[in-house]
């Protein structure tokens, strides 16, 4: 194939939150650096998890509740990339479409975020935490058994502003999301992966495409950090074989060692009220990064993992 693209206009289907947006814009102002004349347009679109706002998020149900309009937009050909969070993204995506490219990884933390306290420890006994995520509840929960956790939904800066409004004495939100909207000013306390063990692909933010788009696809290599993608891979193996994604209690978070030959992957599977925490580790070469992901999520079904999460979904507190 020829080296010289053609291909001079980019439509990016993207959530209108400005977090979904700066995503977008970023990806836009790579395109442009590495592709200096090429044109690049937003599609700004609403999706099913962003209009429905008052029921807790794992009650909704549907997999890929931030990404569905995206993908009909790409199949229509009215969009050619999709840029999501990749913690939102579900593990099979629909025939044609694929993620061509993994962006290099921010801060993969959970951030502790609160008017009135420094650090979880801080909280005095029966403070009310939001959160709408199993995971960061049940570990939460597992640290401080007297917390109350109440549902919290809606975009960062909604978030924030039920948090001002004096309806809750903290809450957790990803620390990427924080930093990208410059507002990192907010974080308390970091909270460390040994307490709060992230979801998987948090923090990194992957492109999708139509994989019959050549052009494009080569367009968007550019934007590729292996060394990130090495992560997700691992993290997104152990979630596929899970059957789980950001909506039930499951943790994995990989790093990549300076030398860049060990990925160091760990996992977890949660009770929601934190009463059990099954957690396990592997650690193996980049390229088997997948096998990893699938022998760690085994080794966790075995466990008790497979109990828990079937618990998890008959009781409608998870979608399926
Ligand atoms: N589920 C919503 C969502 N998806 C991605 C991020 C943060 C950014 C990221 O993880 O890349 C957030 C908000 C949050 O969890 O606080």
């Amino acid at each position: 194939m020829q080296n010289n693209i053609q291909k001079k206009r980019v439509r990016i289907a993207t959530r209108k939150s400005l977090l979904a947006l700066w995503q977008a814009e970023y990806v836009k102002a790579e395109l442009e650096k590495h592709h200096p004349g090429i044109e690049v347009e937003l599609l700004g679109m609403s999706t099913r998890g962003d209009k429905i706002l008052d029921t807790p998020l794992a009650k909704v149900g549907g997999k890929g509740l931030f990404v569905k309009e995206l993908e009909v937009a790409m199949l229509e050909n009215r969009a050619d990339i999709a840029v999501h969070s990749m913690k939102d993204v579900p593990m099979e995506f629909p025939e044609g479409l694929g993620l061509s490219v993994i962006c290099p990884r921010e801060r993969p933390t959970d951030a502790f975020v609160s008017n009135r306290f420094n650090t979880l420890a801080e909280l005095p006994q029966g403070a009310i935490v939001g959160t709408s995520s199993l995971r960061r509840q049940a570990l939460l929960r597992e640290q401080r058994p007297d917390l109350e956790i109440h549902d919290l939904r809606g975009n960062v800066q909604t978030r924030l502003s039920k948090l001002d409004d004096g309806q809750y004495d903290a809450i957790i939100l990803a620390t990427a999301g924080l930093i990208r909207l410059e507002l990192q000013d907010r974080i308390r306390t970091e909270l460390s992966a040994d307490i709060c063990l992230p979801a998987g692909g948090q923090g990194a933010v992957g492109i999708e495409c139509r994989l019959d788009d050549h052009e494009m696809i080569e367009l968007l290599a550019p934007l590729h950090d292996a060394r990130t993608a090495a992560c997700v891979t691992a993290e997104r193996a152990m979630n596929r074989r899970l059957e789980g994604g950001c909506q039930v209690p499951i943790a994995c978070f990989a790093v990549l060692n300076k030398a860049e030959d060990e990925v160091y992957l760990r996992g977890l599977v949660a009770k929601p009220d934190g009463t059990t925490v099954l957690r396990d580790e592997e650690r193996g070469a980049p390229e088997n990064a997948e096998q990893m992901g699938i022998a760690l999520a085994e080794r966790l079904l075995d466990a008790g993992a497979q109990e828990i999460l079937s618990a998890v979904y008959a009781s409608g507190n998870a979608q399926a």
